[in-house]
């Protein structure tokens, strides 16, 4: 079972050069598997092109490496925030894919202006606060996590929802119910943050799109009553 969530992961993960989504070692894709608590995530700093489906490393939840031997990616303990925090990942992508880390520099979320990006998320894609001092200063990576998950709670939206997030002076993360699944988020978090950027410049005074539309794009994909493609 762990050895066909590695082959996932690796894969995954090699889709993000093939889709453009990360320059160099940038980057990182883990699945987790929910009934042994363990998590599979790339290694860190190695070159895609270099990286095999052994050198998949399995940690637990609290960090620990389980197989595998090299070091788990550095933003291993975000991952494993946003996994104990919503039940509902499987999967979740780190990048620093160029316009979505526009917006997270610029400490932008990304309002939702169209129905490309009401079909995957409902509603804007938030972005973080600053991390204090002491934030950063402690174990960085995994109050990053713990940030991200406070900017969803107190705007209110449910990971679920919106499947992505903009980290302020950092990047993207997305998510979805596997590891492919989260990818093909992340792709289009990017396609979104390009598209917007682009729309404000052609109308910097364009308002956020109709809430009735919003509605209609992202519920005929998603829950109990989606209709949407081949039934
Ligand atoms: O921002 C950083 C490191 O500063 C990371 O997000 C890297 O982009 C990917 O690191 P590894 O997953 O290779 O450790």
């Amino acid at each position: 079972m762990l050895e066909e969530l590695k082959e996932i992961v690796y894969k995954a993960n090699e889709m993000l050069p093939q889709y453009k989504m990360v320059t160099f070692t940038w980057g990182n894709v883990s699945g987790i598997d929910r009934d042994k608590n363990l998590v599979v995530i790339k290694p860190s700093g190695v070159p895609y092109e270099d990286m095999t489906v052994d050198d998949m490393v399995v940690v637990d939840m609290e960090g620990n490496i389980i197989e595998g031997n090299k070091a788990p990616s550095s933003d291993t303990p975000t991952h494993l925030e946003l996994y104990k925090a919503c039940r509902d990942i499987g999967g979740i992508v780190h990048t620093h894919s160029r316009y979505a880390t526009s917006w997270a520099q610029a400490c932008r979320s990304i309002p939702a202006l169209g129905t490309t990006h009401a079909d995957d998320f409902y509603g804007e894609i938030p972005c973080t606060r600053a991390m204090t001092d002491d934030e950063i200063n402690s174990e960085y990576e995994k109050e990053t996590g713990k940030v991200i998950i406070e900017t969803f709670q107190k705007k209110k939206i449910h990971m679920e929802d919106v499947p992505g997030v903009l980290v302020y002076s950092h990047g993207p993360f997305a998510w979805g119910k596997d590891p492919l699944a989260a990818v093909k988020k992340a792709i289009i978090l990017e396609e979104i943050a390009f598209m917007a950027e682009n729309t404000l410049l052609i109308n910097s005074q364009v308002q956020a799109m109709q809430p009735v539309l919003l509605k209609k794009h992202y519920f005929r994909k998603h829950g109990k009553n989606a209709y949407y493609g081949q039934g």
